[in-house]
């Protein structure tokens, strides 16, 4: 399905999706309990898969009609031994989470994904799943999905780089609660993508479990029960980023657009509130209310470190090919590791809508200055952040952009397209 966008302007309410990174763990770390209700959870493709994965370990996950809980049975620490393969999709989160929680079966879990998520890297989780006793393969020998972990982990110590995914570690955390030992986990590296641990430390403090930083890394003891009756998921940053760049760049003179649901929580992405403040832009955060306000305004490139933020990349990108002068992404090297190659994906698309690129292989520069943003037709790359950021800069590309798979934003902020029309946007997609 394509996405057709013509250049237009913005205004109103709009309400955030809820978090994704916060509802796989939630739903996850309810079945590590015996349960909780999981309340106003993100229902996409990826956190379907994750809902998939605890139903294959034992545990039930059932939907109110109207998506504003999950009631999730847990397995309780234990989980059996899957009937079949789990198909994690395109989602890397499902899979590298439960791919520690196969490590505690007692038989063996065959994970598998998409072509894109068969083609990410797996090779350090598999082999911190060796490192604790565990079996752990890919099924090609080459680091990447289908997988087979088990053979029932103890726990124990690993050594792991930090600079491929955050998501090894914090799959270490939440299985390593419930082995007999606990896992301590040392980092070979700097960590890149950090906030995201901090997200998980939250999760687990929710649920009750403890772990903490260390010295070298992390460290969750062992014996540990999940437990909690509700878990409340907050607002997505990274989805709130597309609704603020589509203000700054494109709100109506003299309105705002107003992104309800943007409660403070531990989500690094929440750093696109000074970005575009650095760049120029009035926003306006009333965090009890959860409500930012942004106008349009003429914008400036700046430079921005995405270590922390990679998934912020897409966004900024758009942001700077409207933007006066240079913005520089830097320390963007992790996020070639997506879903696609994120930094090659806008640097090429980019250029076909008139933006003047320069990527390197851990930076991408766009020359706002030498940018005169014209519609094109575009690839989204099966990926929903480009799709997303490629559509909001087809708000202010002169005539029409055709951006390609609008359908997979349903990875991550399902109702995006109508998001965008509800404030106004001219957008329509077409089979
Ligand atoms: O743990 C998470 O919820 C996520 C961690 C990040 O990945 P990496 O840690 O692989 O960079 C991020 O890009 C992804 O969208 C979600
Ligand atoms: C990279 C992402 O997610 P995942 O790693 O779960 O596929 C994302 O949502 O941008």
């Amino acid at each position: 399905m394509d996405a057709r966008i013509a250049r237009s302007s913005v205004a109103g309410r709009v309400r955030a999706p809820p978090s994704k990174s916060y509802t796989h763990r939630a739903i996850l770390a309810a079945g590590y309990a015996d349960g909780a209700r999981v309340e106003h959870p993100l229902v996409s493709a990826d956190t379907r898969a994750t809902m998939r994965a605890v139903e294959a370990y034992g545990g039930r996950v059932d939907r109110d009609r109207a998506e504003e809980y999950l009631d999730v049975e847990g397995f309780d620490g234990r989980p059996d031994t899957p009937d079949d393969v789990i198909d994690c999709a395109n989602s890397g989160t499902t899979m590298r989470l439960v791919t520690a929680t196969g490590a505690l079966a007692p038989g063996l879990t065959v994970l598998t994904g998409d072509d894109s998520l068969r083609s990410r890297p797996q090779g350090p989780l598999l082999d911190a799943v060796r490192q604790l006793g565990g079996r752990a393969e890919s099924t090609r020998d080459n680091g990447q999905a289908p997988l087979v972990v088990g053979d029932s982990t103890g726990g124990g110590g690993v050594s792991i780089p930090g600079d491929v995914s955050s998501q090894y570690v914090t799959a270490l955390l939440m299985a390593g609660a419930v082995t007999e030992e606990g896992i301590d986990v040392d980092l070979e590296t700097e960590l890149k993508s950090a906030p995201y641990v901090d997200i998980t430390l939250e999760v687990l403090e929710a649920f009750g479990v403890e772990a903490e930083r260390t010295g070298r890394g992390f460290a969750v003891p062992g014996g540990q029960s999940y437990r909690a009756e509700r878990y409340a998921v907050p607002g997505d940053f990274s989805s709130i980023s597309y609704l603020l760049a589509a203000g700054a760049l494109a709100a109506d003179e003299g309105r705002s657009v107003v992104v309800e649901g943007a409660q403070p929580s531990a989500q690094g992405d929440a750093a696109i509130v000074d970005v575009l403040r650095r760049m120029g832009a009035t926003v306006e955060w009333d965090r009890d209310a959860g409500e930012l306000t942004v106008t349009r305004a003429a914008l400036s490139g700046v430079e921005v470190d995405v270590g922390d933020t990679p998934d912020l990349l897409p966004t900024l990108a758009t942001l700077g090919a409207a933007a006066g002068g240079d913005t520089r992404i830097v320390n963007c090297e992790h996020v070639r590791y997506k879903e696609t190659d994120r930094v090659a994906a806008m640097a090429t698309e980019l250029e076909k809508l008139g933006a003047a690129v320069t990527e390197r292989e851990d930076e991408l520069v766009v020359h706002g200055d030498d940018s005169d943003l014209r519609g094109a037709r575009v690839e989204g790359y099966h990926d929903h952040r480009i799709v997303m950021a490629l559509s909001v800069a087809g708000l202010v590309a002169d005539g029409e952009t055709t951006v390609e798979g609008a359908e997979h934003v349903d990875v991550s902020f399902p109702d995006f397209f109508d998001a965008l029309a509800g404030l106004g946007a001219d957008v329509h997609r077409v089979d």
